[in-house]
């Protein structure tokens, strides 16, 4: 579990103070995949690097399964350091250093028998499934097999707690998902809790069950994935979730709707679990007489769960739209109006 309790940063650069970070409150819980988004400059480094000691807070605490970090001696700085792993964008090995060598440097600086680091090495290899490159040197390998490599280094000390710096922004969008399949096979099979940064909502979408927006160093709005991508409150939120849901009505057709001359209403509708499998529209275009037209959808799945968007024109008269509309609200859909023309 990683707490933190009104953490601020300021740096200061000459005269100029930089307030980083603005008093910061997030919990993250043990097991899960948390994500931190927000644009370039919003604090995500400032905050990440405040978990394992690389940036210490100006106010506040960080407590990492309930220690607060920032009162612990030399020694256990170090003991809490190998239960943190991290890895970051552009992969921070040691060129010089062949794959072992890399992933072998953790075990080697916590002195580890060599016959224990053998082992581990292969094991930590194969698992990121990269037994075959050992003795190549991180230049001869691409990007996707380079955060390969830091994974299986930031889990030699067998940490519990993963922290991910824009691990996948680097890559292309192919090797992005191999990565994060990767991590997701991590927290499952280890059960390593995993707080990530990002600037990329695609990242959020696919893989973490919580997520922070940061903007001007304060969490601005945070809660579930299916949460906070189904129900955005902050025009930053929105933002980041139309980045990767397109919601709205293409600017075509609204052109095409405002040059039409009949009396018609436009709906936006959100179906989430099982209503998406029901055949509502249909029922309640027999049931009041009225014609209904999706104008605009899409469907996904958020944390495994079918989230549906349409936008949907209802034209007919005036009292049975209406009903529809009621009928629709009462079978737990969320509709609300987008625009409305009467000609
Ligand atoms: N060492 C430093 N000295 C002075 N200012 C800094 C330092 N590190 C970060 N900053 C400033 O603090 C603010 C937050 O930076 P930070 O790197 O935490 O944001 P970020 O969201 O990670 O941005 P990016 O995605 O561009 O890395 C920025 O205004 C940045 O210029």
């Amino acid at each position: 579990m990683i707490q933190f309790e009104g953490v601020a940063k300021t740096y200061q650069s000459g005269n100029q103070q930089i307030h980083a970070l603005n008093g910061i409150d997030l919990t993250v819980e043990t097991g899960e995949i948390y994500g931190v988004i927000g644009f370039s400059g919003a604090g995500k480094s400032s905050l990440i690097r405040t978990v394992n000691l690389l940036e210490r807070p100006s106010k506040g605490r960080v407590l990492v399964h309930g220690k607060d970090i920032s009162t612990l001696s030399g020694k256990e700085i170090r003991t809490i350091r190998k239960d943190i792993g991290m890895i970051f964008q552009h992969f921070n090995l040691l060129n010089s250093k062949t794959v072992y060598h890399n992933v072998a440097m953790p075990l080697l600086l916590a002195k580890t028998p060599k016959e224990d680091i053998e082992k581990q090495v292969k094991d930590l290899l194969d698992f990121v499934g990269l037994a075959d490159q050992a003795q190549k040197y991180p230049d001869q390998l691409s990007g996707g097999q380079k955060q390969r490599i830091g994974i299986a280094r930031a889990l030699a000390t067998n940490p519990s707690v993963l922290l991910c710096d824009e691990a996948t922004s680097a890559l292309d969008p192919q090797t992005t998902k191999s990565i994060l399949d990767l991590l997701k096979k991590i927290n499952k099979e280890y059960n390593i809790t995993i707080l990530l940064i990002t600037h990329e909502m695609g990242v959020i979408r696919e893989i973490c069950n919580k997520v922070a927006v940061l903007e001007d160093g304060k969490v601005i709005e945070q809660g579930t994935v299916f949460e906070v991508f189904s129900n955005p409150q902050q025009a930053t939120t929105k933002r980041f979730v139309r980045s990767v849901m397109n919601d709205e009505l293409p600017e075509s057709l609204l052109a095409q709707i405002h040059d039409t001359h009949s009396d018609h209403a436009i709906y936006r509708l959100q179906f989430t679990g099982n209503s998406v499998g029901t055949p509502v529209m249909s029922q309640v275009s027999r049931d009041f007489n009225v014609n209904l037209n999706v104008l605009f959808g899409n469907i996904t799945e958020l944390q495994g769960v079918p989230y549906g968007n349409l936008i949907v024109e209802f034209s007919g008269e005036l009292n049975k739209v209406e009903r529809a509309i009621t009928s629709i609200r009462d079978s737990n859909i969320h509709i609300e109006e987008v625009t409305h023309y009467v000609s």
